[in-house]
């Protein structure tokens, strides 16, 4: 039996991972379920998994959630606060933690479960795009079991040879890997009509059934240049290494081609539930629930190069993971703090991308020595994010 931590339980991808947890109560236990403040729908998970303990990371929430256990008759343990999230996933009794927090708030909890050695099943890029040197030093220095969860990567995981050495792609004779992208719900909006797109229309990802965040993301590509920067790190891949495809079904998660010729693709149904199963159960394979692919169904797979005029965010990505960790920290921040404010109706979808660009220009030149640095610059260049939308407010007044 492995005692599993589902940090970010609430969200899109900690269902997926309870929906195939439940289906295999022979080997996986919960052990503990995360959320920020999401107090219902985390009780609702905990009367389903009867985890040790459920953890909400908004500490003004223990008053109600206490009481909201005891209604339920629960005697699962409350903690409340950001250091009880770090807590719970480097416990000694877990044995693997989905790391699915969305964003930069992941980055803590996610480096506990690491440097306590532990099976992280990684969904939240995020904290790989800002730290991802001092991430994989910690992999490595503690011993831990890295995964990746994201489709993408999971996908280039499954298609790499068992005995793949890190940062030498050469050795295994691989020319390049194809990462696959679906181009988002505008990929054939008229360019002009960009700058128009509401919130609900850019959540409406064509495939994927996920979080705003991430929905945001697929539609500018910078979910695909966050997979570019996740990629490198991931793998030891240098930039040519890596070309990115379009290919609108998602029905490819990605690629590897070999010299011989040879590519080699994963496929399946876009259902998170297949990476998620294969992250568990590696090296074997479970049941996740996604419905078999369907041939006599699937008739056109697509693929196409992503236009620079239409997905300036992939571009960025790209230039940021060049110049180096301060660059793709500070686009990170830009990018988390710009996506609010587009949803939250501050700015306009184009506007993503000029808050990004100007922020990465602006914050650059920092030497990031330890995850105390980065957490401080990742402020720094949240903060400075927000003054760039504040203006962009003035402007428009
Ligand atoms: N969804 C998908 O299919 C895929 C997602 N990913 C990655 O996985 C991660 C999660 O994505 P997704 O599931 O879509 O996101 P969701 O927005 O659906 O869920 C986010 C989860 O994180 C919690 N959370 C939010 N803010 C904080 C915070 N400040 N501190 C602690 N917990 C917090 C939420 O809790 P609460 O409910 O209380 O707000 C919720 O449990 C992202 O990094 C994303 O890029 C990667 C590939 C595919
Ligand atoms: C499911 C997953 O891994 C997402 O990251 C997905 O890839 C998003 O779709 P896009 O290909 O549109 O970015
Ligand atoms: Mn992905």
């Amino acid at each position: 039996m492995q005692n599993v931590c589902i940090l970010g339980a609430t969200g899109s991808i900690g269902q997926n991972t309870i929906d195939v947890v439940l289906r295999h109560p022979e080997q996986y236990c919960v052990y503990a379920l995360t959320a920020h403040n999401s107090i219902e729908k985390l009780i609702e998970q905990a009367k389903l998994c009867q985890p040790t303990f459920i953890v909400l990371s908004d500490a003004n929430c223990f008053k109600q959630a206490k009481q909201a256990l005891v209604n339920a008759g629960l005697n699962t343990e409350l903690l409340c606060g950001a250091q009880a999230l770090a807590d719970v996933a480097s416990a000694d009794e877990v044995d693997i933690v989905m790391a699915a927090i969305v964003g930069g708030a992941g980055l803590l909890p996610t480096i506990a479960a690491v440097k306590a050695g532990k099976k992280v099943l990684l969904a939240n890029k995020e904290s790989l795009v800002m730290s991802g040197e001092l991430f994989m030093n910690a992999v490595r220095e503690h011993n831990a079991q890295l995964l990746p969860i994201d489709s993408e990567h999971n996908a280039i995981f499954q298609c790499l040879p068992h005995d793949y050495q890190y940062a030498n792609m050469a050795a295994s004779g691989i020319s390049s890997i194809l990462l696959t992208g679906s181009g988002g719900p505008f990929r054939e909006t008229p360019l002009a009509e960009l700058s128009r797109v509401t919130p609900a229309q850019a959540c409406a990802h064509p495939n994927w059934d996920m979080g705003q965040k991430i929905s945001v993301d697929s539609a500018t590509m910078m979910n695909k240049g966050l997979e570019f920067i996740e990629a490198r790190w991931l793998f030891g891949l240098q930039s040519s290494d890596i070309q990115v495809v379009l290919h609108p079904q998602s029905i490819i998660h990605s690629m590897v081609q070999y010299c011989d010729g040879s590519v080699l693709a994963q496929m399946g149904n876009p259902d998170m539930r297949t990476p998620i199963a294969h992250g568990l159960a590696f090296p074997n394979r479970i049941e996740s629930g996604v419905k078999p692919l369907d041939f006599q169904t699937v008739s056109n797979f697509t693929f196409n190069l992503p236009e620079p005029e239409r997905y300036p965010n992939l571009y960025l990505a790209i230039d940021a993971s060049n110049a180096g960790q301060y660059a793709t920290t500070a686009l990170n921040a830009a990018n988390e703090v710009a996506v609010a404010a587009f949803l939250a109706g501050q700015i306009g979808f184009t506007q993503i991308a000029q808050v990004n660009e100007q922020c990465v220009t602006q914050m650059n030149g920092c030497q990031l020595d330890d995850i105390d640095a980065i957490v401080a610059w990742d402020l720094e260049c949240r903060n400075a994010a927000q003054q760039i939308i504040s203006a962009y407010a003035r402007e428009a007044s």
